[in-house]
């Protein structure tokens, strides 16, 4: 993969911070840009991200090595359409849309498949706009890559490596996969966040009193509804089918759970929660699955204030950096454990050993 010019269609939050990291990592780097406005791109001008200060017709990314698609899904189809007669014939275009399989159809159709490699970053927010992009955006989120049958292999190795200077985890995945697999655990729960929250807004009272008492819970599962509305229309009209499937499976099992609450099911309903409850808990940090990306340990939590400071500045002082952290909470390990992830296995025996010697209890898995 050539990283000497680089084009951006869309350069808000995700085209933003890939942009962003590319040009922290390299800064000779030359990026170009366009997007819907043209305050988008004076303002990563001034920040001295890309190389033109307008907005700029797809003729002038005739000359990249690689084009990032970065607008809404349905746009960046019709910016693929419009590449086809524009782009160099070693050049090749990637995506960071939340679907795929459409814009694999599309470029199956127009024949570009030897200069596609299609991509999604599982990261990113609630907020929009190359204000919110930062470098650090894609850090240890897995960053799925979907190869066409006729992206080279060697391309394929490039792009991994191109992610993992990121600082993200590639993972190679069959675009229908992708497509069933984010509308569970992405899409489904978007449309469950902007249901509720419509729901709460029709039958709240004059005095708002559901929107003033609303705690954490309700704010934590609805956070995403304050995502971009154009994006999301988006998505609902490229992934229709798998969507509507985990909708109607998604409204079953509520349905059932009606069922158990209607018939005062005690035991049915102890059992739903318990089940949810343990598969939620073994939900850990992504490093989990990715032994060969990094090395990490598990460390008992005493449970006093300061707890995960007292580790993260004991290693610090040591020189010692962290890849990641989380804390985990589950059957595994019956109390609360923080789990570090280290980049090398060098430096995950140095942490070891230091923890344990300052009194810590350390396991590995
Ligand atoms: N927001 C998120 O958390 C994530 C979004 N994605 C995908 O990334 C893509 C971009 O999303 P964000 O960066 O979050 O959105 P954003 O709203 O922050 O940025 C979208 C960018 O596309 C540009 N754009 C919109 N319509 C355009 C048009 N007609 N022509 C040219 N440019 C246009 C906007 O000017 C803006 O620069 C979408 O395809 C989305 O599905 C992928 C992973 C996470
Ligand atoms: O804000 C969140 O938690 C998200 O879920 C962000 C997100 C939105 C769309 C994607 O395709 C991937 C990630």
């Amino acid at each position: 993969m050539a990283f000497q010019t680089i084009g951006f269609i869309g350069l808000g939050l995700i085209g933003g911070s890939i942009a962003k990291k590319m040009k922290s990592n390299q800064p000779d780097i030359k990026i170009y840009a366009t997007a819907h406005h043209k305050e988008t791109i004076q303002e990563a001008y001034r920040e001295g991200l890309i190389e033109n200060n307008d907005l700029l017709p797809l003729s002038a990314f005739s000359d990249c090595d690689y084009i990032f698609l970065c607008a809404p899904v349905q746009r960046n189809l019709a910016y693929l359409r419009q590449l086809k007669d524009i782009i160099r014939s070693d050049c090749y275009i990637t995506d960071v849309g939340s679907t795929k399989t459409e814009i694999h159809e599309e470029v199956i159709r127009l024949g570009m498949e030897a200069n596609f490699i299609g991509g999604h970053p599982m990261t990113g927010s609630e907020k929009t706009g190359i204000l919110s992009a930062t470098n650090t955006l894609l850090e240890n989120a897995y960053y799925i890559i979907t190869p066409t049958a006729l992206t080279p292999k060697e391309e394929i190795s490039e792009f991994r490596d191109f992610v993992l200077s990121l600082g993200a985890i590639p993972l190679i995945l069959d675009y229908k996969i992708h497509d069933y697999s984010t509308a569970a655990i992405s899409h489904l729960p978007h449309m469950i966040a902007y249901s509720l929250v419509n729901l709460v807004h029709q039958i709240d009272d004059d005095k708002e009193t559901m929107k003033t008492i609303a705690a954490g819970g309700f704010k934590d599962i609805t956070r995403i509804a304050s995502s971009s509305p154009v994006m999301w229309q988006n998505i609902c009209a490229s992934n229709r089918e798998p969507l509507l499937s985990l909708m109607d499976q998604y409204l079953a099992l509520l349905t059932k759970l009606r069922g158990y609450i209607d018939s005062s099911n005690e035991q049915a309903l102890l059992s739903f929660f318990q089940q949810a409850k343990d598969y939620r808990d073994s939900i850990t940090l992504p490093s989990v699955k990715s032994p060969t990306v990094y090395y990490e340990c598990f460390v008992d939590l005493v449970d006093e204030t300061g707890g995960i400071a007292a580790v993260a500045g004991l290693l610090a002082q040591y020189h010692i950096s962290i890849k990641n952290i989380g804390i985990v909470n589950n059957r595994e390990f019956e109390e609360g454990v923080l789990q570090l992830a280290f980049p090398d296995k060098q430096t995950l025996t140095r942490a070891k050993r230091l923890l344990t010697d300052n009194g810590y209890m350390v396991h590995e898995r």
